[in-house]
């Protein structure tokens, strides 16, 4: 499974994108959903990365920014040379620490020994800490207590957060994304971890009838965030605590509002360059 995964072939969408801001994060948070994995900015747009199997020649027929008048883009795109995934994040992924207590590194990384160290071998997932949304997640994570917690790690990527769930003392944690590549990188994340409470699950919000969480984490995007809510909150207990990520600040009062249809009530909030974390509660 190892070489499946670090050899899969990739074709590259090099977009141009006129004018850059906000446009960039707003089409490469929506490509997120077209099933690209990842994404390098440029000095005019960005480059986007999907798996070939996934990619087809109408792919971005109707796709809704190529026809908002308030940005020009426009896409070249091509084959991605087989490409060993471990080397380049060799070369690329840099370890960071938050709050000077949670590091997330490579396994090629040395140890600082902080408080939270945590290994994460990412290749195409999502969820090395660098992003703003894992950040702000991480931050909220480590100011909570998890003692003896269930805890829903939705759109789990890496399967970081989950892993941090578990040593903040979670007893019980669900990692469940959507994607194949995701879900098979976080077995192995969780793994290399030890972290024996998580279980990884394939799926979405059908995967979540008959469970039920004492904390939700949940960094995907707005749209999913939206159609999921009611799911989420029907399977938080009451007095339970949900943290949303994966969107900007002037996506706040409509979550908030969509929030507070399904009895999730606003409490606090984090923002890192016009991203946006919220930490709500369940009445
Ligand atoms: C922004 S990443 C977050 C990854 C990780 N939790 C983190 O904080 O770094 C969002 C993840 O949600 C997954 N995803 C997208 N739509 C989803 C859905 N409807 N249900 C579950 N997961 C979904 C994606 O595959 C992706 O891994």
């Amino acid at each position: 499974m190892e070489n499946n995964i670090t050899d899969q072939l990739y074709v590259e969408y090099n977009f141009t994108v006129q004018p850059t801001e906000p446009w960039t994060d707003v089409l490469m948070s929506q490509l997120g959903d077209l099933h690209f994995e990842s994404f390098i900015e440029t000095e005019k747009g960005c480059k986007a990365y999907i798996r070939k199997s996934l990619d087809s020649d109408n792919l971005l027929e109707g796709f809704e920014l190529m026809e908002n008048d308030f940005v020009d883009l426009a896409f070249a795109k091509a084959d991605v040379p087989p490409t060993n995934w471990n080397k380049e994040w060799e070369s690329n992924f840099s370890p960071i620490m938050v709050e000077e207590r949670c590091e997330v590194r490579a396994p090629f990384h040395e140890s600082r020994g902080a408080e939270y160290d945590i290994v994460i071998e990412p290749k195409m997932s999502f969820g090395t800490g660098h992003h703003q949304t894992t950040h702000m997640m991480i931050q909220f994570l480590l100011e909570e207590d998890l003692t003896g917690k269930r805890v829903l790690d939705m759109g789990s990527g890496t399967g970081v957060l989950a892993i941090l769930a578990q040593m903040r003392g979670a007893v019980a944690i669900d990692a469940i994304d959507i994607d194949t590549w995701c879900y098979e990188n976080a077995v192995e994340n969780v793994a290399r971890n030890k972290a024996d409470k998580v279980e990884v699950i394939l799926g979405g919000a059908e995967q979540l009838s008959g469970r039920s969480y004492n904390a939700i984490i949940a960094n995907i995007n707005l749209n999913v965030l939206l159609n999921d809510v009611k799911a989420y909150s029907d399977c938080l207990e009451s007095g339970g605590v949900i943290w949303f990520s994966g969107f900007y600040q002037e996506n706040i009062p409509t979550l908030v509002d969509a929030c507070k249809e399904v009895g999730l009530v606003y409490d606090s909030q984090k923002e890192r360059d016009n991203w946006v974390a919220l930490r709500m509660v369940k009445n």
